[in-house]
């Protein structure tokens, strides 16, 4: 049994812990279920204009996430508003994808990268077939939890309440993982956008550091066209009818091998299919999952002897939420999540970085202070390709609308 301080419990079930940190649409709590005993997340969501309550699309909509129920996405457990606030219960995970891929001391064989990426399309495989999108998948997305198992987060949440707000910095790497359609202003998008973003993370996981890492929209298309050629109207023929389509200067595709020198040929077949420019040509979440990339040599890693970082730590019996303490970014802080290992020599600046973002001269202090290019980073990956400098902090602010094709 728990004991509880009234002052305590939120919505007379919930006893707050420390804070975990504050995403896109609010602060998130650790909690615990004084019902059930277990440890919880709860996503405080701010209602901004909406002070009269959460609107019925929203509850509507936030009623069917509860539904999705599948080892991975992570589970809804209760939802209830709160002091004008709508409070979305999730069950607690250790750590996230994004602390896995940044941790320089994980070594991620073949079977882990397979096995990671395997969970992913699993659990967007499984929300496609319920016409459910998510819309803003990126590593710090993919939660992980004790077991190995990798849930997707925030499913659906980009479109219940809006585009997020990238004016806020911990949001502004979502453009990296932008698919080209969206790039180029689509109205009209289906379950293509969420493989773009999984393909990107596979690269990701192959390359220990984001692939594409674009400073702003018309930068993001450049860095996508330099890695795969600028499309042709064979290859893609909607593209020129996209409302903010502008022709590029044709650059050839390098082959796919010389970005992914130590990827499989069964996983350069798989990444190219999921980076297929025409979202109607793209794979499927579930025709990636058939493909032979996750029956060949290696298997997939079984989820609990996969590699993960130290889990968050768990708060002491004792430790009491306390409002006035500002928040606790638990493992690992986030000023160093996107630190990336840098090679040796490399003298390109193919990544601007805008001297006036304060996010990114943090980063290249926090490089300063927690990476030597000396260190031997112990991961098979090949960061030849990419540019010394730890990249802009971008934004986006166009706002897009749902519906599914999928
Ligand atoms: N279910 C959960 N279990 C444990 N920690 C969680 C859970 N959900 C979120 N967190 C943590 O809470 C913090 C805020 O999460 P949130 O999802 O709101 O934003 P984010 O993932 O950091 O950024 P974004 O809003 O861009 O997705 C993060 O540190 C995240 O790891």
């Amino acid at each position: 049994m728990v004991e509880i301080d009234p002052s305590k419990k939120v919505a007379d079930r919930y006893l707050k812990r420390e804070v975990l940190g504050e995403g896109t649409y609010g602060v998130v709590y650790k909690a615990i279920d004084t019902k059930t005993g277990q440890t919880v997340a709860i996503k405080k969501i701010r209602l901004g204009k909406q002070k009269e309550g959460v609107n019925f699309t929203a509850l509507r909509e936030i009623k069917l996430l509860k539904e999705l129920k599948d080892p991975n996405i992570i589970e809804l457990i209760d939802t209830f508003p709160h002091k004008g606030n709508l409070h979305l219960v999730f069950k607690f995970m250790e750590t996230d994808l994004e602390a896995v891929i940044r941790d320089r001391n994980i070594f991620l064989s073949p079977a882990d990268i397979k096995s990671y990426l395997q969970m992913t399309l699993k659990g967007l495989a499984y929300c496609h077939k319920k016409w459910v999108l998510h819309r803003d998948m990126k590593p710090n997305n993919l939660l992980i939890g004790s077991n190995g198992q990798l849930k997707l987060a925030d499913f659906g949440l980009a479109r219940i309440f809006g585009s997020p707000d990238r004016r806020f910095t911990h949001q502004v790497f979502a453009r990296w993982y932008r698919a080209p359609e969206l790039l180029f202003g689509t109205k009209q998008y289906g379950s293509g956008v969420d493989i773009w973003a999984a393909a990107c993370i596979f690269a990701e996981l192959l390359l220990r550091r984001p692939f594409l890492q674009g400073s702003s929209d018309i930068d993001q298309l450049g860095k996508i066209f330099a890695a795969f050629g600028t499309p042709t109207s064979s290859q893609w023929p909607d593209m020129v009818y996209l409302p903010d389509y502008v022709e590029y200067q044709y650059v050839p595709a390098p082959p796919l091998r010389s970005l992914f020198p130590m990827a499989s040929d069964d996983a350069l077949d798989l990444l190219s299919k999921m980076f297929t420019y025409d979202p109607k040509a793209r794979i499927s979440a579930q025709q990636a999952l058939e493909h032979r990339y996750f029956t060949s040599a290696p298997l997939p890693t079984a989820p609990d002897k996969l590699p993960r970082p130290a889990p968050k730590r768990e708060s002491s019996k004792n430790s009491e939420f306390n409002p006035n303490e500002g928040p606790t970014v638990l493992s690992p802080p986030r000023k160093s999540r996107r630190v990336m290992p840098q090679p040796e020599g490399f003298e390109g600046n193919a990544f601007q970085v805008d001297k006036h973002d304060v996010r990114g001269v943090e980063i290249r202090q926090a490089a300063g202070e927690n990476t030597s290019r000396n260190e031997p980073v112990p991961m098979s990956v090949d960061f030849s390709i990419f540019a010394t400098k730890p990249p802009n902090r971008p934004t986006i602010n166009r706002d897009v609308y749902v519906n599914c094709d999928c």
